[in-house]
């Protein structure tokens, strides 16, 4: 902890609790130079393929992180609404899922379901934040991992940036691909309204709200050294 920074006197009240949660998203992945350059245009098709073949990692780590919360919680109603993030990602029923989706938007981009499904371009450094992620969620309380999701909270607006941007910049991407991310927004909503309640109930002294913002911080750097990882490897665009 930044010892600059005196602690507060006593606990935040739950709204200012979430205002320091939220303040986190200054250092949110939206504000990378690989993303940036990603959303802004300035991506060579090889440059997407790479973040689209790289992020598969991230998406079938979703659903074993999910899982590993669950067998962490002994809470049966925070099982059953945590549930659904396992559904949402491998799917179930009618709904083929989000990876189903992600493989879906990677055809769209011009890679095959197999070069992507066997990992083959998943850089070293993208793998160990990913794992990194799934091992803290093992680990750690079920109610760190709860809180580690919320850096859900920024991700409806990176969402929104590539619907609102990719189509008129990436005219060769098929924008029915675009669906993964147009299905996100509703069910990030959904899922930080269940993360922000157990958060804003389980952290409550000084010290563990203290806790929760380094916890949410591990997470942004979770995703910033992916993004670092993936700008060495494919470059960015000046
Ligand atoms: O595209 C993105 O920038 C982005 C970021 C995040 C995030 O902030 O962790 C998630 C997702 N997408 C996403 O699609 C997703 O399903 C998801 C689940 C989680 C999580 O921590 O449980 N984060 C994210």
């Amino acid at each position: 902890m930044n010892a600059a920074i005196p602690l507060p006197a006593a606990p935040w009240t739950p709204a200012e609790f979430e205002r320091q949660l939220r303040a986190q998203g200054a250092a949110y992945h939206i504000h990378h130079p690989f993303n940036v350059m990603l959303n802004g245009g300035r991506a060579r098709p090889e440059q997407v393929r790479g973040w689209v073949a790289n992020r598969y990692a991230y998406q079938v780590a979703i659903p074993i992180k999910d899982a590993a919360v669950l067998s962490n919680c002994p809470d049966r109603a925070v099982r059953r609404a945590w549930i659904q993030r396992v559904l949402d990602h491998d799917g179930h029923a009618d709904d083929p899922g989000g990876i189903e989706a992600w493989l879906r938007l990677a055809e769209a981009v011009g890679l095959t379901r197999e070069e992507v499904e066997d990992q083959r371009h998943v850089v070293p450094g993208v793998r160990f934040a990913v794992d990194a992620y799934v091992h803290f969620a093992r680990r750690r309380p079920w109610q760190e991992a709860v809180c580690a999701s919320l850096t859900e909270l920024f991700a409806p607006a990176i969402h929104r940036q590539r619907l609102a941007g990719w189509p008129e910049h990436y005219p060769w991407i098929d924008p029915a691909g675009l669906q993964y991310f147009r299905n996100r927004v509703g069910q990030a909503r959904r899922d930080v309204e269940q993360g922000l309640a157990v958060t804003l109930d389980h952290f409550r002294s000084v010290e563990q709200q203290q806790r929760a913002l380094a916890v949410l911080r591990f997470k942004l750097d979770v995703l910033w050294a992916m993004n670092d990882a993936m700008a060495v490897r494919y470059g960015v665009t000046a």
